[in-house]
């Protein structure tokens, strides 16, 4: 088998073709121009455009991420949801700071978050939870999310209790399931080049206003 570092350095990154993003499609508010690159993700069959990445710190200051499913994007706001009581949910009980990150590779874009999250009304929560599919309703019903496992079959027969109380019960929400918004205060459109001029927009907030600059690559 090849050295990590032969299989890594023949590998391509920004290889292109990819978009242009010009200056002038900066717009005022940055969730008006996140909204438009979503929609150029799918358009371009970029796969699973809503993954991101949610980044958090502990309450030692040690940085922990994973991958999340983006749920909606309002006003200066993007949501996602989760279990209070997986590690994430802990980490935001003591630091609601967090930063998020989407790489949308087909387009060579990259979007960097960062803001504070709140959680969501029980209305709110409600709605999120029951569109979720059954058995992810299910699996939140267990609600042990991050805590040791021991044998794979507990999850099975957990799984096959709590699926028998979904179709009994149909509206049976987890208490620990929460719709988290995030309200950003700065936010990066980075849009990659084949010869390195990548473009660089960062947008700062200021109560309603943003304000933004070009970076340097
Ligand atoms: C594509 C993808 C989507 C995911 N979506 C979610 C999600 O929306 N909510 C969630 O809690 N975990 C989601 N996960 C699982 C998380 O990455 C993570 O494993 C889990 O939330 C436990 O994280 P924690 O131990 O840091 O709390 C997703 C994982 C992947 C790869």
């Amino acid at each position: 088998m090849k050295q990590a570092r032969d299989l890594l350095s023949n590998l391509k990154s920004l290889a292109g073709p990819l978009p242009e993003f010009h200056p002038n499609e900066i717009t005022n508010n940055p969730s008006d121009l996140f909204l438009q690159w979503l929609n150029t993700a799918i358009e371009e069959g970029v796969n699973e455009p809503h993954a991101m990445t949610l980044s958090t710190v502990d309450a030692e200051g040690a940085p922990d991420a994973r991958v999340l499913i983006l749920k909606d994007v309002t006003r200066d706001r993007w949501y996602f949801a989760t279990s209070l009581a997986s590690r994430k949910g802990e980490q935001l009980h003591v630091n609601q700071k967090v930063a998020l990150t989407f790489y949308w590779s087909e387009i060579g874009r990259q979007v960097r978050i960062r803001g504070v999250a709140s959680e969501m009304t029980k209305e709110r929560n409600t709605e999120d939870f029951l569109k979720r599919s059954s058995a992810a309703q299910a699996m939140a019903l267990i609600g042990n999310q991050s805590k040791t496992l021991d044998k794979r079959e507990d999850l099975e027969s957990e799984l096959l209790k709590t699926k028998d109380l979904v179709n009994q019960t149909p509206k049976t929400i987890s208490p620990n399931w929460k719709l988290f918004a995030v309200l950003a205060d700065e936010i990066e459109f980075w849009q990659g080049d084949p010869e390195r001029k990548h473009m660089r927009v960062q947008y700062k907030r200021n109560g309603e206003q943003w304000k933004h600059r070009l970076l340097w690559p």
